[in-house]
């Protein structure tokens, strides 16, 4: 589904040039859940701006399911962002005066879909993601696990292609970050291709695959392997 070669980036800082990534090789295939950790500065965000088409300024080749990711129109690149990839933040980003539904349901009303549909569509991710019954609440009633929840919801109500989670669980206790892994788990068991950054390798080791990045290189790509299993 992604497959990045010889990606880099550069940016320029008064007469010269800072390289922020070098020579980055990497395929990601749907259905993976991988996870990116490395020191702060190493470069991950850039990164992931890159993979969720937020960022179309690098050099290398970018193919997303067969499409060069370079030789797309400013609009394309943006149309490709708003179809395929959701995002998760660290601090949650909800719109407080509007209410769980609203919330989770914007992408959708961007869309163009009909207001009774989207109602559906709303009520059903909140159900998945352990919310059935707050459609009506404002973000601030609620938890950080449960406002997070609802980012969850909003990224993944237009079915996009992959999910793109930026310390998802960065700011949670270590209980409720555990629930919103169990939660990533579950939606990548049901098919959901997960790329999520963090700094916590507890974390980082509950998911399939662990990129290690340092000074804008790959430094390490394992799969993660559980007890378990
Ligand atoms: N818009 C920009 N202009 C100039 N330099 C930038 C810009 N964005 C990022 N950088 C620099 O690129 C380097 C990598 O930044 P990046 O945000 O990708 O790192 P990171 O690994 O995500 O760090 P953190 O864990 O702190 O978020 C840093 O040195 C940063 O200062």
């Amino acid at each position: 589904m992604i497959n990045l070669s010889a990606i880099s980036k550069s940016y320029r800082q008064g007469n010269d040039d800072y390289q922020v990534l070098h020579d980055i090789n990497l395929n990601i295939q749907a259905g993976e859940f991988v996870a990116i950790m490395g020191p702060s500065g190493s470069g991950k965000s850039t990164l992931i701006n890159i993979i969720g088409f937020l960022d179309q300024h690098f050099d290398g080749n970018y193919m997303f399911n067969n499409v060069k990711v370079s030789d797309l129109k400013r609009k394309q690149h943006a149309q490709l962002r708003n179809q395929s990839v959701g995002f998760i933040f660290q601090n949650f980003k909800l719109i407080t005066n509007q209410s769980v539904g609203e919330n989770v349901g914007l992408p959708l009303l961007y869309a163009g879909m009909k207001r009774r549909d989207i109602v559906s569509r709303v009520t059903e991710v909140l159900t998945q993601v352990g919310l059935p019954d707050s459609y009506k609440k404002l973000p601030k009633n609620l938890s950080g696990g449960q406002q997070q929840r609802v980012a969850i919801a909003r990224a993944i109500v237009t079915a996009p292609n992959f999910l793109v989670a930026d310390e998802p669980t960065g700011a949670l206790d270590s209980a409720t970050s555990a629930e919103i892994m169990a939660l990533f788990k579950n939606l990548n068991d049901r098919g959901t291709t997960v790329i999520m950054v963090t700094h916590d390798e507890q974390v980082a080791r509950q998911t399939n695959r662990l990129i290690k990045i340092l000074d804008g290189r790959i430094q390490s790509d394992e799969e993660v392997r559980h007890a378990n299993t």
